[in-house]
């Protein structure tokens, strides 16, 4: 028998999409109906109006400065129903140019500030100086464990809440604080790309779990067969960071 059906809510799709954002979709969905859920995924285009009240959950991909610019107006347009929801509970998975815009501001290397959604207590500051923060990045989270992805972004963000983990390898928030991504209510923000949930299943259980319950269904997700996901990792992280390594086998002793 189908179970009840989840709305996850794609905002812009069509203005922020790098690194194939959009497979972090597929698998919710997929991992979903493999537990035997209907799933409804909605894309809301840059010309639509979001209607926070039928989501389950939001994600909200990576984008060049041009097109956070853009989805920053639309955001702010709709920004109290946003608020209101993620007060509430609404699970939002942020990633890169996304998560930057959940906070005060973005700025732009011209020094301009990009006023953002201020759903959390956070800025992120330009750096034209320094350079980007680019690469292969491992994440060390204690609800998830390993987190590993990709990275690239000029931003340096610095916020007031739990960090979403410790960066093992890579840049993370800003480069220096050893910090990466944020949690708060049921916000996961994060700068991995890769795209993210792909590579780190536990990661997207994670976010299913907080959309099931803010549905009001059981949280229970019964386990997957994860191992080629769990083969792949092992594969990247030997071959590009091979520090990171031990961390993994720790982790898969814990499970
Ligand atoms: N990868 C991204 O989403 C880029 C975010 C943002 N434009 C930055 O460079 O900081």
């Amino acid at each position: 028998m189908r179970r009840k059906a989840l709305c996850i809510a794609h905002l812009y799709p069509d203005l922020l999409n790098l690194y194939a954002d959009r497979g972090n979709i597929a698998v919710l969905q997929r991992r979903l109906e493999w537990r035997g859920y209907e799933v409804e995924v909605v894309r809301v285009t840059h010309s639509e109006t979001p209607q926070f009240s039928r989501y389950h959950l939001v994600l909200l991909g990576g984008g060049s400065d041009r097109e956070q610019a853009i989805v920053a107006e639309k955001l702010r347009a709709c920004a109290p129903e946003f608020r209101s929801a993620v007060q509430d509970g609404l699970p939002v998975l942020a990633i890169c140019g996304g998560y930057q815009l959940l906070g005060e501001y973005y700025q732009l290397p011209s020094g301009e500030k990009v006023p953002g959604l201020g759903l959390v207590d956070m800025v992120t500051e330009a750096r034209p100086d320094a350079p980007r923060l680019i690469g292969n990045i491992a994440v060390w989270s204690e609800e998830v464990g390993v987190i590993v992805g990709f990275e690239n972004h000029g931003g340096r963000t610095r916020h007031g809440h739990r960090p979403l983990g410790r960066v093992l390898h890579g840049h993370g928030n800003d480069g220096v604080s050893g910090q990466e991504g944020l949690r708060h209510l049921n916000i996961w923000g994060t700068y991995v790309h890769g795209p993210l949930l792909p590579k780190n299943p536990a990661l997207a259980d994670a976010v299913l779990r907080d959309a099931l319950g803010y549905a009001h269904l059981p949280e229970q997700l019964e386990p997957l067969n994860d191992r080629l996901e769990q083969e792949a990792r092992t594969a990247f992280v030997s071959l590009r960071m091979e520090d990171v390594a031990p961390m993994l086998r720790t982790e898969a002793e814990l499970r």
